[in-house]
């Protein structure tokens, strides 16, 4: 497999990334090849797409690494899984699995892999424990080992309360975890976990975050997908993010937050020269406009000034409102870096331009439009901190209430049509 790795032509893809290009080239050199998992120019194109779903993506990722793969809805994740579990057929490139081909030798990836699928595969009528007894057969864990390794399961994925029920009687987050539990059976080289966390209460993710821990601290391989922010800053040592089937960056988080962020925020709360006495924050604003040009004022309260500096170092930041607190009154300031949901969210808006998805939503707009419910009492807006949009809107006159969480955080446009053909504004 090696050669395969090292001698097939390599390709060059324009514009790309200069950390995405660099992995792509660690992999053509083969310096990738200890890797558990190692992708090579993978793509999928699906019969009768002229887009491809999955574009030419190489990754490698070794062993002890929890590797993040985001992107909104469409942006080929499923598919990448799908092609390494084997249940989609490849239209080129090549991966392997602890050495193993996806395309040559897939029940030996079977058996060094394990998948959380994104919807449940499990059958409602089997328990827990069964589902894990079955599975660590299939993964070929010895007959005399598979009561210790389910229950092992059991107690990873706290299922020891339910693990006798039939999983059809399951929450939506107990199913979650015993999709998990059985990636995680027999210690797979690879996990490969497709949003493991939705629909899940916070306590039961946190016990699902330590598993995937104690997963890269045994010194195999995590490639996860999730829409949570919070979730891949909390395990993910390196993610990708994927738009219209391609890597546009690459990289540690803070390297990301660093590359691709809108800078800093600072926060300056200010302290009256005397009580009673209003505050004058005009010096402050134009302090920060000499010494940070170009800098943009997102709030301002009573004693409250915060301001987005896109183009200075954190150092600096410092230096100069440490020299000048005393002179401007400031009584508390924070510097705080950008969020990885900006970045998210600044790539994400690329997929929404060429998105086939978003015409569709388009369309289905279009024939909502004979719903006539007016006039509409309440409309708003807002970002979740799971990077999707949820859209409201209510007319309390007639009872409705209609709420639309975007299909991805970028198609707000057509989000906003759907909701207005459907409350009848059109
Ligand atoms: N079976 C299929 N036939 C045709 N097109 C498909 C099929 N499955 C997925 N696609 C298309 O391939 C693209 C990538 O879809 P995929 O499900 O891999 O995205 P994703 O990033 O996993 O999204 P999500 O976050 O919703 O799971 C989309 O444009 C989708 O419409």
């Amino acid at each position: 497999m090696d050669n395969w790795f090292t001698k097939c032509p390599q390709t060059t893809v324009r514009d790309e990334d200069e950390d995405v290009a660099a992995e792509r080239q660690r992999v053509y050199d083969g310096a990738s090849k200890t890797d558990i998992l190692q992708i090579r120019d993978l793509s999928k194109t699906y019969v009768g797409r002229k887009r491809a779903a999955v574009d030419r993506i190489c990754v490698g990722v070794p062993a002890g690494e929890c590797f993040g793969l985001l992107g909104v809805n469409g942006a080929g994740k499923t598919t990448t899984f799908k092609m390494l579990t084997g249940d989609s057929d490849v239209s080129s490139g090549e991966a392997t699995v602890a050495g193993y081909s996806i395309l040559t030798e897939i029940l030996d990836v079977h058996q060094n892999m394990g998948y959380c699928p994104q919807f449940e595969a499990i059958d409602e009528l089997l328990t827990g424990r069964e589902h894990l007894y079955l599975y660590a057969r299939l993964r070929g864990v010895p007959e005399c080992e598979i009561p210790r390794v389910t229950e092992w399961g059991i107690q990873k994925l706290g299922l020891t309360e339910y693990a006798g029920r039939c999983a059809g009687t399951y929450s939506g987050g107990n199913k979650r975890k015993l999709s998990t539990a059985i990636a995680m059976i027999g210690c797979p080289a690879l996990v490969l976990l497709d949003e493991p966390t939705t629909g899940m209460d916070p306590h039961s993710r946190r016990f699902l975050w330590n598993a995937i821990m104690s997963v890269i601290q045994d010194g195999r391989a995590v490639v996860l997908t999730s829409h949570s922010m919070e979730e891949c800053e909390a395990l993910c040592t390196r993610l990708a993010i994927m738009v219209n089937g391609t890597f546009k960056c690459l990289g540690t988080i803070q390297h990301l937050k660093y590359k691709f962020g809108d800078g800093y925020v600072v926060t300056m709360k200010m302290k009256a020269a005397r009580a009673g006495v209003s505050l004058d924050l005009e010096p402050v604003e134009s302090f920060m406009e000499s010494s940070f040009p170009g800098c943009v004022q997102r709030e301002k309260h009573y004693n409250t000034l915060q301001y987005e500096i896109a183009s200075s170092s954190l150092a600096r930041i410092f230096q100069l409102v440490v020299a000048n607190k005393e002179r401007l009154s400031i009584e508390d300031y924070s510097v705080s870096q950008t969020t990885l949901d900006q970045v998210f969210v600044n790539f994400a808006k690329q997929q929404t331009a060429e998105d086939e998805d978003a015409t569709l939503n388009k369309r289905t707009a279009g024939r909502r439009k004979d719903v006539k419910i007016l006039p509409l009492q309440r409309r708003t807006q807002k970002q979740r901190d799971d990077g999707h949009v949820e859209f409201r809107a209510a007319n309390e006159l007639c009872g409705v209430d209609l709420t639309l969480v975007s299909c991805s955080c970028g198609a707000l446009d057509e989000a906003d049509e759907l909701i207005s053909a459907a409350v009848g504004e059109q």
